[in-house]
């Protein structure tokens, strides 16, 4: 047995099938006859025929595993457009005289060194990020062909020195039973598109095998406890294929749970919504037996193109979706761009501190010709559902004086047009700013419902970048500020009486359940993966147990007491 990193979850028995690595051959040789014309036209060519492809992958990922998976992509896009890769590569072929394609493997070799000598995780991971993209043009500049996965065989374990998203994207799940790469990790965008795809994948053994795989060994891989065997015998075999089954089981045991309400054993309901992007995640999530949207982020209708949605294309799409949620309520979230989510035709401005800055709904007040026309659209759609609008990054009472007297405008504007709207559209507000927190009260008497975004709440409650791998140990949703924020923030839409949910990851979470027992959240929005999971707890959970538990972690002052509480009061299911 070899212990090692598990990624992705799940169990995979079956044959390796070695991939072989995605390196060329290029001799260091200088030009036969100086043109530097001829190499940067070729640098050019190639540059814009690995773009095409980069961008044909991330519309495929988006349509395939969703958009936040095919945002990974804009990562090797703007590789790409990398000055400093650039330059590198042009003032090699310029000062040196060399080939293209010698430069580029130059460039990405000195790169890759530079970002492998960091002891970072994360920067470990740009670097298989720039051999990715630099492998791809040097394909074009040697005009080597692509590696091909066996696509007629037998379901196979992929081995692989390292798998880039590229590679991943054309994975057949029918055929990949499992992945092992030697480097990667965890936090590898392998890793997070493994994950949403459902397949196993453990990581991290290079160094941990003397002898080289070989394409046609039998494995064994288990990405929860992060093992491998190679050639096992029987009776491993004969254990996890017996963990396979159990898993496979209780995949469809949680299924059964889907037109099932989420009730406590002592009779409490809680409501569980989805929080999603597309209409494509509605589905799942309609499967999964979600209670309406919780949450749609209409961000990625304005990704990917390259103008803004107009007022019907949006329509459209917020039509289709309250109409297939069936009267369920469906929240739309007005435009929340900025941070680390940007438009390629919207330039922001650079700034030191983009999760500070110019984002989401102050976007939205600064440019009212882009806000009224998303709100027309999210009115319009109001008339075919319990369709909800939602804004985003709120921090003052101004804020939601200003936007709701946008509203208005828009609904006179509809009203001009004889365009029928629900003049009631519930009004809610996210809560994830601390200032929001701390006005709870105030803003409570302005808006129909508050929507809890833990994710950001959490970020800046503890002035911790929820992006940042370095202090990503320093991000704790139980830390005992965050509790109080939330605590602020559901008092006081009791004592006005307005509703109150929870959206961001922590909803997802099912040792929180004790949590929101006690504050007294009975809405928990999350993604579709989520929902079966977190139904299975309430449906195991005393809501009297689980409050004493909940009061307890509020008496507690450091998060990891309050997490061991929490953990040791659930036995998370897969
Ligand atoms: C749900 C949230 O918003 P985002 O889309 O930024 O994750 C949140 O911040 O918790």
């Amino acid at each position: 047995m070899i212990t090692c990193i598990g990624a992705a979850p799940g169990v995979a028995i079956g044959r390796a099938f070695v991939l072989p690595t995605w390196e060329w051959d290029v001799p260091d040789q200088k030009m036969d006859v100086v043109d530097l014309t001829r190499e940067f036209e070729r640098l050019t060519e190639g540059i814009h025929t690995s773009r095409c492809e980069i961008e044909d992958m991330k519309k495929e990922v988006k349509e395939m595993v969703g958009p936040e998976e095919s945002s990974i992509f804009d990562a090797h896009l703007a590789i790409l457009e990398d000055p400093v890769f650039m330059s590198e590569i042009k003032g090699i072929i310029e000062r040196q005289y060399k080939a293209a394609e010698v430069a580029v493997k130059e460039a990405i070799d000195h790169f890759v060194t530079m970002f492998d000598l960091l002891d970072d995780e994360y920067m470990k991971e740009r670097a298989t990020d720039i051999k990715d993209v630099g492998n791809r043009l040097l394909k074009h500049l040697l005009g080597a062909p692509e590696i091909k996965l066996p696509s007629d065989t037998q379901p196979y374990i992929l081995v692989a020195k390292e798998l880039s998203p590229s590679q991943l994207v054309h994975l057949n799940p029918q055929h990949v039973l499992g992945i092992v790469t030697l480097i990667g990790g965890k936090t590898s965008h392998s890793a997070i598109m493994s994950r949403a795809m459902g397949i196993p994948l453990v990581a991290g053994l290079e160094g941990k095998r003397e002898e080289a795989f070989q394409t046609g060994e039998l494995l064994v891989i288990d990405g929860d406890e992060g093992v491998l065997f190679i050639d096992p015998d029987e009776e491993t075999q004969r254990v996890y294929a017996d963990k396979q089954r159990k898993l496979q089981r209780k995949k469809e045991q949680l299924q059964l749970l889907a037109e099932v309400d989420a009730v406590t054993r002592d009779g409490e309901h809680l409501t569980l919504a989805a929080n999603i992007s597309s209409l494509r995640e509605l589905e799942t999530s309609l499967k999964h037996g979600a209670q309406g949207v919780g949450l749609f982020r209409t961000e990625f209708l304005y990704m990917d193109r390259s103008e803004f949605p107009s007022e019907d294309e949006q329509f459209d799409v917020y039509r289709r979706i309250a109409q297939r949620a069936s009267g369920q309520p469906v929240v739309i979230r007005t435009l929340d761009i900025g941070g680390d989510k940007q438009l390629d035709y919207f330039a922001l401005p650079e700034e030191d501190n983009p999760f500070l800055g110019y984002r989401a709904i102050r976007i939205s007040l600064d440019r009212p010709d882009l806000f009224l026309t998303q709100l027309r659209a999210i009115l319009r759609a109001s008339a075919f559902g319990d369709v909800r609008v939602l804004y985003p990054m709120i921090s003052s009472v101004d804020e939601v004086l200003q936007a709701k007297e946008l509203l208005k405008r828009a609904m006179g504007q509809l009203g001009d047009r004889g365009e029928a709207y629900n003049a009631d559209i519930p009004v809610g507000i996210m809560i994830e700013v601390p200032a929001a927190a701390a006005i709870a009260d105030l803003l409570a008497e302005e808006v129909d419902f508050f929507s809890i975004g833990t994710n950001d709440l959490v970020q800046y409650v503890l002035a911790v970048d929820r992006m940042n791998e370095q202090i990503a140990h320093m991000y704790h949703p139980y830390h005992p500020a965050v509790l109080r924020m939330l605590r602020m923030t559901v008092n006081a839409a009791r004592d006005r009486g307005i509703e109150v949910s929870v959206c961001g990851e922590l909803a997802g979470d099912e040792r929180a359940i004790p949590i929101w027992l006690e504050l007294g959240v009975s809405k928990l929005s999350m993604s579709p993966q989520s929902l079966l999971r977190v139904k299975h707890r309430v449906l195991n959970t005393s809501a009297a147990e689980a409050r004493d538990t909940g009061r307890q972690c509020f008496r507690l002052g450091r998060s990891g007491e309050i997490e061991r509480l929490l953990s040791a009061y659930v036995t998370p299911v897969r």
